[in-house]
Order: structure tokens, then C-alpha cells, then sequence
């Protein structure tokens, strides 16, 4: 694996579900010329192995009795991640509503946490130009000295009508059931012992709720090449 160079940026973004971490994070990673890693696809893939395995996942200690076994790998090119578990590609079926209801309680158990933040700061290290790493604790816990940190908030109205957005032309989504679907996961992300959801203290809170996904894009460009011109 390749180290990172002197000059390699670290970007951790992180913020509650639907605030535009996956779509800011990549369109700055590919503008910059850096790599991008989505730790949410990664909680994702350990649940789908959970649930095609026949792991009980509202059962803490079966999920840590397994959690070692499956193989997670990360494609980091920002304009086609990949992740696969034991070199399949599970790309579709971690975006299935059972998985979304279930990676929570997965992503909650501290033998799951422990094992993904190390594969993540292996891979951050091994990104020779720098990386932009979006989830819930990168700025906190998977890479607290990061050169820059974003924390994306949203109303949760704005979130939801996001994600309606997403299902246009597919089926009819029920807004207010869409919005207590990611009130609910935020609070279990949140509520959880193990490095949960939070703003970094020295992370830049950036209130999306008003601005154009480009908006959001220019600034944290414009962040990140501030640090760059000051030498990080
Ligand atoms: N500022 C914005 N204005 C309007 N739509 C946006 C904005 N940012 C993101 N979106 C849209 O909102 C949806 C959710 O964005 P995205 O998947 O990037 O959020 P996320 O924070 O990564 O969510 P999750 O944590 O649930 O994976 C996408 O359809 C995206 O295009
Ligand atoms: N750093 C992270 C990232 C994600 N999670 C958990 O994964 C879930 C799915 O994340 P998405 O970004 O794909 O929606 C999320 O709800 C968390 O439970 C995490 O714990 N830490």
C-alpha cells in the first residue's frame, strides 16, 4: 500500500443522515484529486453480512462473535466507489430498507466499531494525495487530527424531502414517515456508548439546509484550499 505524501490533505466530514456528506464528499474529493471513503457503506456491508448469515443484529453478542469474518474492501475513486464483502459486490443490497433499519444496532457494538475505524485508517493513510473520509466519527474518533473538519447539519424537513426526492419515479414515499425513519436512526446514532455521532469540537458547522448541493460543494473547496495555502 502507498503512505501519504507530506502534502496529503485529510478531510473528515461528518453530520446526520441525509445532510449531503456522500454528495459533497465526493464531488470535492473529485475536484481536488483526492480519494473519498463513505464509512457508511462500509457499516452497511458488515450488516448485510450480518442478515445473509443468519446473525440475530438486535443481538449485541452474536454480531461480536462475528464481526471479524467478513471481508470489507473499499474502492476510494471518487467517481466510482466500490465495496465489496468477500469480493462480492454489495453495492445494491446495502441500500435496501432492511439493511437501513439494521445498521444501526450493528454499527453500535464496539467489536464492529473497533475493527471498521482500524480498516478506515488504513486505507486514509495509505491515500498518497489525501482523502475525504465522510461518516459520524471520523472527526472525533477514526481520525481526530485530520487538517480539516466539516460537520453538515440540515432541518430534518429539508433531510426528508432530500431522500423523497431520491425515490421520484420509483415508489411514493410518505414524507412524515420518511422523516421519523431518520429522526429515529440519528437518535441510535447518537445515543450509542461507543463513539457516537458528533460535531468535532474544532470541526466548521456548516448549515446546509438553505444552500444548493453546489453551494456546499464551492464552500468546503474553498475550506479545504484554505488550509492548503496555509500549509495545512
Ligand atoms: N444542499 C443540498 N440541497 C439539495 N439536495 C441535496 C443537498 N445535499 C444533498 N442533497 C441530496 O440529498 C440526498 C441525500 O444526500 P447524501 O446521500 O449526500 O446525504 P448523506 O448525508 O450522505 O446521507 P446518509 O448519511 O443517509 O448516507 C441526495 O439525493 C442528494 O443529492
Ligand atoms: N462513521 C460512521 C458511518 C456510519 N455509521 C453507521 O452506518 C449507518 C449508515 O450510514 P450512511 O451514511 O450510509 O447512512 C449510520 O446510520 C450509522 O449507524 C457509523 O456508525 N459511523
Amino acid at each position: 500500500m502507498e503512505t501519504a505524501a507530506p502534502s496529503a490533505v485529510i478531510v473528515a466530514i461528518d453530520g446526520p443522515s441525509g445532510t449531503g456528506k456522500s454528495s459533497t464528499s465526493k464531488a470535492v474529493a473529485a475536484q481536488l484529486g483526492l480519494r473519498y471513503l463513505d464509512t457508511g457503506a462500509q457499516y452497511r456491508a458488515i450488516t448485510w453480512w450480518m442478515i445473509t448469515n443468519g446473525v440475530d443484529t438486535d443481538d449485541p453478542h452474536a454480531v461480536a462473535v462475528a464481526a471479524g469474518k467478513p471481508v470489507i474492501e473499499s474502492g476510494t475513486d471518487p467517481s466510482a466507489p466500490t465495496i465489496t464483502v468477500d469480493g462480492l459486490d454489495a453495492s445494491g443490497p446495502i441500500r435496501t430498507q432492511e439493511v437501513t433499519s439494521k445498521v444501526s444496532a450493528v454499527s453500535a457494538v464496539p467489536e464492529v466499531r473497533t475493527l471498521i475505524t482500524e480498516l478506515q485508517r488504513r486505507i486514509a493513510a495509505g491515500a498518497r494525495d489525501g482523502i475525504v473520509v465522510e461518516g459520524r466519527d471520523i472527526g472525533t474518533t477514526v481520525l481526530p487530527d485530520a487538517d480539516l473538519k466539516i460537520f453538515l447539519t440540515a432541518s430534518a424537513e429539508a433531510r426528508a424531502a432530500r431522500r423523497n426526492g431520491e425515490l421520484a419515479g420509483k415508489e411514493a414515499a410518505d414524507l412524515a414517515a420518511t422523516k421519523e425513519a431518520l429522526i429515529k436512526r440519528d437518535a441510535a446514532d447518537s445515543g450509542r456508548k461507543t463513539s457516537p455521532l458528533a460535531k468535532a469540537d474544532d470541526a466548521v458547522e456548516v448549515d446546509t439546509t438553505a444552500l444548493t448541493l453546489d453551494q456546499v460543494i464551492a464552500h468546503v473547496v474553498a475550506l479545504v484550499e484554505e488550509k492548503r495555502t496555509a500549509g495545512k
